[in-house]
C-alpha cells in the first residue's frame, strides 16, 4: 500500500508509546488515525511521538505528540526517551536535540541503556500554566470541587513542564484513591482552560516520591514522565524534598524509578528506561497498520 510509514510500539516505564517515522513527508498523523490505532488492542497507546524532519538549525527532528483521544500535547517525557532509543538504534548516535511546540529538548542515551532528557525549565506563572484565575503563589492553589469529598483534592500545586500539571499531595499510597472516578472531573475543571494532567503524589522521603497520574487526553496511564518531573519540582519548591528525587511510579509494572533532578540552572533532567516491543507500518491518515514479522518468524 502506498503512503505507509514505519512505526515502533514501545513503552517508557509502561507508558504506551507509538514512535512514528514521518520524516520526508509534508503531512502529519491525523487525529482520526490516532483514534483508530488506539481502538485496536495491538496498537492501543497513550501517546504517539511522530518524528518529522527538523525545522530549526542544529536540531535532529521535530516531534509532534498526540494523545490517545487524538488531541495534541506539548510534552511527553516517557515518549521522548522512546524516540531517543529508536534513533540511537537506527544511527548509532547517543545524543540528540529535538524541537517540539514547547521548545528545544536535549537528550542522550547512557552506556547502561538508560536515557536522560533535559525537559527544560518549569513554568509557575498562573497565566502560562495556564490557570483561569490569578494566583500569586501557584505552589498551592484552591479548587472549588462539588462532587469530590476528599479534602486533599482541593489544593494542588500547579505548574507547566511545557504541558499543564496539577499535583495533589496525598498522605497514603496513590493507588488507594479512586483516580478513575475523579480524574476526569479534575482534568476538565474550569480552573484549567487547556485541561491538566492530574497526579497524586506521596512523599516517601526527602529523596523519593510515589506518583500516579490521570493524563489529559489519555486517562489512566501506567506512567507519565512529565508528571514525574512536575511532582519532583513541586516537591522541591514546597520544601517537601531536595532537588534530586527518585520517583516510584506506583501504577507502572516496571519496578524501576524515574530519577528527576531539578538543576541549579533551572533545567529539569529526567532519567529512565525505554523499551522496544515490535515494529510495523501504518497509514498516518487512517491508522491502518501491518506488523512486521517477528525476528525468526516464518513467512507463509
Ligand atoms: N505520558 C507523557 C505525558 C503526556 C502528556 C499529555 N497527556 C498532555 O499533556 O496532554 C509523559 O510521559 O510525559
Amino acid at each position: 500500500m502506498a503512503g505507509l510509514v514505519e512505526f515502533a510500539k514501545m513503552n517508557g516505564l509502561g507508558n504506551k508509546i507509538l514512535v512514528v517515522d514521518m520524516r520526508g513527508r509534508p503531512d502529519k498523523v491525523t487525529p482520526e488515525a490516532a483514534i483508530a490505532l488506539n481502538a485496536d488492542p495491538q496498537t492501543q497507546f497513550d501517546q504517539i511521538m511522530a518524528i518529522h524532519d527538523p525545522k530549526a538549525h542544529g536540531t535532529d527532528a521535530w516531534i509532534d505528540i498526540l494523545n490517545s483521544d487524538g488531541s495534541r500535547a506539548q510534552a511527553c517525557g516517557n515518549g521522548t526517551r522512546c524516540v531517543v532509543q529508536a534513533l540511537a538504534a537506527e544511527t548509532g548516535r547517543k545524543a540528540f536535540t529535538f524541537q517540539t511546540v514547547a521548545g528545544i529538548l536535549n537528550a542522550a542515551e547512557h552506556e547502561d541503556g538508560s536515557i536522560s532528557v533535559d525537559m527544560g525549565k518549569p513554568v509557575f506563572a498562573w497565566n502560562r500554566i495556564p490557570l483561569s484565575e490569578e494566583f500569586f503563589d501557584t505552589s498551592r492553589i484552591e479548587l472549588q470541587i462539588g462532587p469530590i469529598d476528599a479534602p486533599v483534592l482541593h489544593s494542588p500545586s500547579a505548574m507547566s513542564m511545557g504541558n499543564p500539571h496539577a499535583i495533589f499531595w496525598v498522605d497514603r499510597d496513590p493507588m488507594a484513591f479512586d483516580l478513575e472516578r475523579f480524574g476526569p472531573l479534575l482534568e476538565n475543571h474550569p480552573m484549567f482552560p487547556e485541561k491538566a494532567n492530574i497526579t497524586l503524589a506521596q512523599v516517601i522521603s526527602k529523596e523519593s516520591l510515589r506518583t500516579r497520574t490521570w493524563e489529559r487526553g489519555a486517562g489512566l496511564t501506567l506512567a507519565c514522565g512529565s508528571a514525574a518531573c512536575a511532582a519532583a519540582v513541586s516537591a522541591a519548591r514546597t520544601g517537601r524534598t531536595g532537588r534530586r528525587v527518585e520517583i516510584d511510579v506506583a501504577s507502572s509494572p516496571i519496578r524501576q524509578p524515574l530519577v528527576i533532578e531539578w538543576r541549579e540552572d533551572d533545567h529539569v533532567i529526567m532519567t529512565g528506561p525505554a523499551e522496544w516491543e515490535w515494529s510495523g507500518r501504518l497509514d498516518p491518515r487512517t491508522g491502518a497498520f501491518t506488523r512486521d514479522l517477528e525476528p525468526g518468524a516464518q513467512a507463509n
